[in-house]
């Protein structure tokens, strides 16, 4: 008999997003072919493509990833709810399958009633309903409200039954979909100990997509991260976890950074918006002649390096190549854009840029950049890499300006190349040399002298002071001296705050301050001139807070800055230099799961054991 329980190959799955409604009833009835016009006028959207996956019986498989990565596009493929586009699916053995809340009960029957009606539905008979039906509930703990409807349930109520009665059933494979997420921590670990029993009992195979990675790595075997459509990476769960979070992290220091970059520029701080972030370039391919191109050539990967890191990919042809809610896609609007459908050979994923009628005769693309990125000099050099087999000598690339496209070339023709085209960042800067500049609120260059200008002409209210001394720049740096704004549990953590003295002042005090998110000062780091050595100080300088090991726990904190004349009896600075409230945000990480809760302070402690009374 097969160890296999699940075996996909080549799985694609495409949807057709279509312009208006009516073109999708008319696609369903065949009727498209009859419009000319149709042809181009729907998109495809790959939600995965050239997924290979075997599942072995009584393995439990965590499948992680951003939201919209394509993990439920992929259960619900197993589970039978969906088709592939293209691929085999292969399934050993009976599934059920926790998909969707609200999905399977129904609203009007009570606990008890969906339990029976679901029990029958699955062929037991009214003896073997008799004896599940205690034990679901039992482990359900809904005791007192297993006769009320369950359209009068919270959803972590429902959590709970729909979990119990799925899993009472014994299936040989086990399809859960983030539906512990509903319920609390109590019961998302009974949960993981009732699939670990069950597969070490019956043999059966787990398939679990959840966020809660704790969960995750408690529960699977092996991790599958699967990232816009493709597996990114799998295997060993903490290896897996540990570099999923790694480029989570990574997205998150980009996000803390910007927001404390409109901090400083005393802008609006609508925070988590996409423009406060990144920067867009936009790109489009078009024909060096006048006219649409006369061939079909076939683009392959469009890479933007900054410096020596790889800024963004866009895999064309690739699943959710066109997706916007992506930093880096394609712009394929039918009847507007000459993108081709995404095309798969052999492994290789590709579009073609030709004449499909589109309006404009051309073939966009975006690319979206950290704004931080502007703030190092190596990181302003750009560079576009497009991957290409062109037909013939046609195919200009141009990048947008303020003054429009400004053409960077174009590729050449014959066999497959990469081209490389250096952006002319003096002509997408502005006449100030800000980086990025085509909005008016760019960050400028993080030197100690431009962030000292802005932090002096502002007039916000989170800054105040006399300003006879300064904070120039608040910087917080990691163990490697890098600059970070998430650190890991009990990470040594340095705080640079550098200064300018306008005038000789006597025995100034330096504060950071750390607060909760709900506003309590968490902890305040106070130290006068004459502690490091100083009566006076005039000009410029820098005070660097070491932490050697952080106390902090998990959570995300904001800091203030600021120089006082000195302290008060209460030990509260008066006569503020300058204060600059609440202008960095960080967070401290820890590890996916820890077995004990340690809290949002990690108290250093010393325990003495004694038996007082030994035999
Ligand atoms: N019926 C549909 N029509 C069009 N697009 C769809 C459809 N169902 C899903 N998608 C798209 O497919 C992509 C993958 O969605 P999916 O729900 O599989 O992601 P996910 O990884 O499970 O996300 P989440 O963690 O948020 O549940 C998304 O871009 C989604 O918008």
């Amino acid at each position: 008999m097969s160890d296999v329980a699940l075996c996909l190959k080549n799985l694609g799955k495409m949807y057709k997003l279509y312009q208006r409604p009516i073109d999708k009833v008319l696609d369903a009835f065949g009727m498209d072919r009859w419009l000319f016009w149709r042809q181009h006028a729907d998109r495809e959207f790959w939600a995965l493509r050239g997924l290979d996956l075997r599942v072995d019986k009584g393995e439990r498989v965590g499948l992680i990833g951003r939201n919209g990565a394509g993990k439920s596009t992929l259960l619900k493929i197993v589970a039978g709810t969906v088709n592939p586009t293209e691929g085999q699916v292969a399934v050993h053995g009976n599934v059920q399958a926790l998909l969707e809340l609200g999905t399977g009960f129904h609203p009007e029957f009570t606990g008890r009633q969906n339990i029976r009606v679901s029990l029958a539905y699955l062929g037991f008979d009214a003896a073997q309903i008799r004896d599940q039906e205690d034990e679901i509930i039992d482990f359900a703990e809904l005791d007192e409200f297993i006769d009320q409807p369950v359209k009068t349930y919270s959803a972590g109520m429902y959590a709970r039954l729909a979990f119990s009665t799925a899993t009472s059933m014994a299936p040989d494979i086990l399809i859960i979909d983030e539906v512990l997420g509903a319920g609390d921590a109590y019961f998302a670990g009974k949960c993981v100990e009732r699939m670990q029993r069950l597969t070490h009992e019956t043999g059966a195979t787990v398939l679990f997509v959840s966020h809660d990675l704790a969960s995750v790595q408690r529960l699977c075997e092996r991790v599958v991260w699967i990232e816009r459509g493709r597996i990114r990476l799998q295997g060993d769960p903490l290896e897996t976890i540990k570099a999923y979070m790694a480029t989570i992290r990574k997205e998150e220091e980009v996000r803390l950074v910007a927001r404390d970059l409109k901090v400083l520029k005393k802008q609006a701080v609508l925070l988590d918006r996409h423009e406060d972030i990144y920067t867009r370039f936009l790109f489009h391919l078009v024909a060096s002649t006048d006219k649409p191109p006369a061939a079909h050539h076939r683009i392959v990967g469009l890479t933007l390096w900054a410096g020596d890191e790889q800024v963004g990919v866009i895999d064309v042809g690739g699943p959710m190549d066109n997706d916007p809610e992506h930093l880096h896609y394609i712009m394929d609007a039918p009847r507007y854009m000459d993108w081709g459908k995404p095309r798969s050979q052999g492994g290789l994923t590709y579009r073609d840029y030709g004449d499909f009628q589109g309006l404009y005769a051309h073939a966009p693309f975006e690319f979206a950049v950290p704004k931080s990125y502007g703030l190092q000099e190596h990181h302003r050099e750009l560079r576009l890499e497009v991957d290409a087999q062109c037909r013939a000598e046609e195919v200009a690339v141009e990048v947008h300006t303020p003054n429009g496209y400004v053409r960077l070339g174009c590729l050449p023709y014959g066999d497959r190349h990469v081209t490389v085209f250096p952006l002319p960042m003096h002509l997408i800067l502005d006449k100030d040399g800000h980086a990025f500049s085509q909005e008016a609120e760019l960050p400028e260059p993080a030197t100690n002298e431009t962030a000292s200008a802005d932090m002096a002409t502002s007039s916000s209210t989170s800054e105040y002071g006399s300003r006879l001394a300064t904070i120039t720049s608040v910087t917080m740096l990691d163990d490697q001296g890098r600059e970070c704004r998430v650190f890991d549990l009990e990470q040594p953590i340095r705080v640079v705050l550098a200064f300018e003295a306008h005038q000789r002042l006597h025995n100034p005090v330096f504060v950071f301050c750390v607060y909760l998110p709900d506003g309590q000062c968490f902890t305040q780091w106070v130290v006068t001139a004459q502690e490091l050595g100083f009566d006076e100080m005039i000009g410029r300088g820098q005070v660097t807070f070491e932490v050697t090991h952080a106390v902090m726990g998990k959570a995300a904190y904001v800091a203030s800055a600021a120089i006082f004349k000195y302290l008060n009896e209460q030990g509260h600075g008066t006569e503020s230099y300058h204060v600059l409230d609440r202008c960095v945000h960080f967070q401290i990480v820890g590890p996916p799961y820890e077995p004990v809760e340690r809290g949002l302070c990690l108290q250093p402690f010393h325990a003495v054991f004694e038996l007082t009374n030994s035999c």
